[in-house]
């Protein structure tokens, strides 16, 4: 039995997790891709720092581009992360006729239309399992499990990171920046940790997780991205006071004016099993016309988490060696020339229920004022929470849960409500889903 060669790039996190796998379980491995998976070389560009993988057998290089160029390389594993290097790279070895797998969701959200279209014309695989909710086969799962549906919409915790800081934080209070160091020493955070608490990394999950739901090409630049780094401890007391989670989601939702691409704080019905899920793990719900709600949950980052999926695509490719090109499932699913150019809907355009706080003065006339602002925009609220004066230094914060409403109506009510002399400070809001 010969064995197929692989050349892993990046031994980080994610790098040195996939070497640990592969070794540790490499006679399951073989059991089920049918041949033998060497790891000829891998390259690291910072050979000197120790690695967290038993290196033994392995030839060593600090040179990425002598991997790609490697004849003896089948399948080349690009886990540096990133849009520069990493895109010469994978362009590289796809010119070069070889596989690739990758956890990089920054490199498949921007740049997967070309790099998916010249796979195409040399007849090799891109295979991105680990790129969304790391060691979860969500991929897998929405490409091939779910082929038979129309699917509605899908939601997701799909950063690990954002997750695990506001589990600390709602649960021991613990403060941000402490909370996001943790994730860093943990190995959770992407080089640029702004990319998970300002939503980027999960705009780029979204991204990817929406054109395989909808056959959409990929548009990274149309997803509304919002962070949590604004969410304060009186929001997560006062959501739980109303029986309701903050999370951070994203959210893709077909509708007949276009398809909502958006990644927000969000407040959920705390019963839901997506409002449960706390730490790093990830959860994504997917509705299908058929099959109804799904629920996949797993942890969304980490080395040996995310190795898994890694080693899983490896797997995967393995097997197609043998197939035709035309035999392979689609990168996204749907059949590259059957993908629909569906617009994204502007944030302004989404209709969504609604979370205000607003801090006013104690001074009457003050709650008949917003309310008249709402109503004028055909705004109808659900439930008012009136907070003493005493706990706010006079001020008295007064929460609203609203009905569905366009979301550039909300901004014009929000606009007239702060221009109020009362109201002493930006207006607080915050998306609702149902999730039902
Ligand atoms: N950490 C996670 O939990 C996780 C989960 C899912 C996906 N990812 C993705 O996996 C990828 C890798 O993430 P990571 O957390 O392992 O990062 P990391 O920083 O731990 O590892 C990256 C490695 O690449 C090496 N490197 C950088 N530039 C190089 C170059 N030009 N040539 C060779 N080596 C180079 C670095 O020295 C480092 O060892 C990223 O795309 C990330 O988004 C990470
Ligand atoms: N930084 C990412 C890694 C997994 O993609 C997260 O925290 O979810
Ligand atoms: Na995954």
């Amino acid at each position: 039995m010969q064995s197929v060669k692989i050349g892993i790039l990046g031994l980080g996190t994610v790098g040195s997790g996939t070497v640990s796998v592969l070794k540790r379980n490499a006679r399951e491995i073989i059991r089920r891709a049918g041949r033998d998976i060497e790891i000829s070389v891998a390259a690291d560009k910072d050979l000197q720092s120790p690695k967290n993988c038993d290196l033994s057998g392995i030839k060593l290089t600090d040179d990425a581009f002598s991997v790609v160029n490697d004849p003896d390389i089948q399948i080349v594993v690009e886990l540096i992360g990133g849009t520069g290097v990493a895109k010469e790279l994978v362009s590289k070895a796809i010119e070069n006729g070889k596989h690739v797998v990758t956890a990089n969701k920054a490199l498949i959200a921007m740049h997967g239309n070309e790099l998916f279209a010249l796979a195409q014309e040399k007849g090799v695989t891109i295979a991105f399992e680990a790129a969304v909710a790391g060691g979860i086969p969500i991929i897998k799962a929405m490409r091939e499990g779910l082929a038979g549906n129309r699917i509605e919409w899908l939601a997701g915790i799909i950063n690990g990171t954002g997750n695990f800081i506001l589990t600390e934080m709602r649960d021991k209070g613990r403060d941000f920046a402490d909370v996001l160091a943790e994730a860093q020493a943990l190995g959770y955070a992407e080089a640029d940790p702004t990319f998970d608490v300002e939503g980027i990394d999960a705009a780029h999950k979204l991204t990817i997780m929406a054109s395989i739901a909808f056959g959409i090409p990929l548009q990274f630049y149309s997803a509304y991205t919002e962070g949590i780094s604004k969410i304060a401890q009186e929001d997560v007391q006062y959501a739980a006071e109303l029986g309701y989670r903050i999370k951070h989601l994203g959210i893709a939702k077909k509708t007949d004016r276009g398809v909502e691409l958006r990644v927000h704080p969000t407040l959920i019905p705390h019963r839901r099993l997506i409002a449960n899920v706390n730490g790093v793990m990830n959860a994504v719900v997917v509705k299908g016309d058929a099959v109804g709600p799904t629920l996949y949950y797993g942890a969304g980052a980490g080395s040996e988490a995310t190795a898994s999926a890694v080693v899983a695509d490896i797997v995967d490719v393995v097997r197609a060696l043998t197939t035709d090109p035309e035999n392979r499932v689609p990168h996204l699913a749907f059949q590259p020339d059957a993908l629909k150019d569906t617009p994204i809907l502007p944030i302004a355009e989404v209709v969504t229920s609604y979370y205000l706080r607003i801090h006013s003065e104690d001074k009457p006339g003050v709650l008949a004022n917003i309310t008249r602002i709402l109503s004028e925009q055909g705004i109808n609220i659900e439930s008012i929470l009136q907070k003493q004066p005493e706990e706010h230094e006079g001020l008295i914060p007064i929460i609203m849960l609203t009905q569905p409403v366009l979301e550039k109506n909300m901004d014009e009510a929000i606009a007239q409500i702060e221009a109020l002399g009362t109201v002493t400070a930006p207006v607080m809001r915050i998306r609702m889903e149902t999730l039902g």
